[in-house]
């Protein structure tokens, strides 16, 4: 079977997707990281009054020359206006936030302004026509479309979502992502580690990457290379109503590598099975009734390489996040010379030094898919196209940054 191309791959893997998951109401205060399912339109008008940017002095901005004398007929702070009307060679006292009072055009900061006894000022600086007028609607608009459809809600976007009136937004459910673990070498962290076992790793990493991409991680276990087994924790992760099914390892081809079997023994239709990528060549994918498997490989590297390129796509189509597969990777150079690449594309671990407003990088010389360590030491992961020519230092590349 010939491999796979990554890009091809990505796109029959979100292409997999049913569609985003529904949407659910939740309180403003829960929404942080959420994706909106709806645009959100403005509910009023912001500021919904012309208002003062500074602290100081309303006047007629004709009346704001240097030297001119204004007498103080009154004040406006913030939740309390003042009502009258602002005549020729009068003032009103304001405060950032207050109202503009009528009449008034014009603001001259109170650093501008000195007292010259009673309630008269005089002013020192002069403020032309406008001056820390902050006009009715100079944020946004009744009705204005403030966020669309598939924004990741950060914090400037709950803070305009709240200054807009929403005290609730429409989200999507998170995606829900069963991870199971197999193999029969496999023991937790803490356990203890018999002779021929390792200790599992991979549905952590996995599931800090579903939840950093928004979803809900549902770490099922171990299963051991066994059918009913297997068979046992694919049902549980049905009887979830999980979204995707990651399974970790058991994808290549020797007699203990039974996942694929056990999937389709279930009802899997099979959408791919290696793909042109190292690490990660026995990724699978395949569709299980409304649930997408997608099988990465052991090995803790290709798993979590494969969990970057593809399970956080995946997240993202699931939530409804405009393009998901878009490019994301960055420009940058090599610091040292490349082998020419045979046909799997290659993402290979590397530091990454800023020199003379150049980002280089350097992979590590062991790319071996077992090290974890370097993987956590590296910044960036350099993409090596297939079939690619020798490289030499100082030659662009594409990196995808890893944190
Ligand atoms: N004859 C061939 N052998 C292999 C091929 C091939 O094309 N022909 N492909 C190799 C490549 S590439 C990879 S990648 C691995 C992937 O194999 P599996 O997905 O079947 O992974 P396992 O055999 O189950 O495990 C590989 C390795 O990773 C350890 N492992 C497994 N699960 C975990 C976990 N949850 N946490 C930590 N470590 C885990 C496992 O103990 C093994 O050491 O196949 C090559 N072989
Ligand atoms: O593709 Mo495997 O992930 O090279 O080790």
């Amino acid at each position: 079977m010939s491999l796979t191309p990554v890009p091809v791959a990505l796109k029959a893997l979100l292409d997999s997707v049913p569609g985003p998951t529904p949407a659910q109401t939740l309180a403003l205060a829960h929404c942080a990281g959420r994706v909106l399912a709806e645009d959100v339109a403005a509910l009023r008008t912001q500021p919904p009054f012309a208002n003062s940017a500074m602290d100081g002095y309303a006047a007629r901005a004709t009346d704001l020359t240097l030297g001119k004398e204004l007498k103080v007929v009154g004040e406006s702070a913030a939740g309390r206006g003042f009502s009258g009307q602002v005549g020729p060679g009068e003032t009103v006292r304001i405060f950032t936030g207050a109202p503009i009072p009528d009449g008034a055009d014009a603001i001259v900061i109170q650093e501008h302004a000195e007292g010259v006894g009673g309630p008269v000022i005089r002013v020192v600086k002069p403020a032309g026509k406008g001056q820390f007028i902050r006009p009715a609607g100079l944020d946004f608009q009744t009705g204005e479309i403030l966020l669309k459809a598939g924004r990741r809600l950060d914090s400037a976007a709950l803070g305009l979502a709240a200054a807009a009136g929403h005290p609730t937004l429409s989200v999507r459910r998170k995606p829900l992502v069963a991870i199971l673990a197999t193999g029969d070498e496999l023991v937790l962290p803490g356990e203890p580690v018999g002779p021929d076992q390792i200790v599992a790793s991979n549905s952590f990493a996995l599931a800090a990457l579903i939840e950093e991409a928004g979803g809900t991680a549902l770490d099922l276990g171990i299963a051991r290379d066994n059918h009913p087994d297997l068979a046992a924790k694919i049902d549980a992760a049905r009887a979830a109503g999980a979204d995707v099914l990651i399974t970790l390892g058991g994808a290549s081809v020797g007699e203990h590598d039974l996942v694929q079997a056990a999937l389709k023994a279930q009802g899997m239709a099979l959408g791919f099975w290696k793909i042109a990528m190292r690490p990660g060549k026995p990724m699978m994918m395949g569709r299980l009734g409304p649930m997408v498997a997608l099988g990465l490989p052991g090995n803790p590297v290709s798993s979590i390489v494969c969990g970057h390129l593809f399970a956080m796509p995946l997240v993202e189509a699931l939530l409804g996040i405009a393009d998901p597969e878009r490019d994301r990777s960055e420009p940058a150079t090599l610091a040292v010379d490349l082998p020419a690449n045979d046909e799997r594309q290659d993402y290979l671990r590397a530091t990454t030094e800023i020199i003379e407003g150049e980002r280089r990088v350097r992979p590590f010389a062991k790319q071996d898919s077992s090290m974890l360590a370097n993987l956590s030491r590296a910044e960036a992961l350099v993409i090596r196209p297939a079939f690619a020519e020798p490289a030499k230092a100082g030659d662009p590349c594409r990196i995808i940054r890893l944190r």
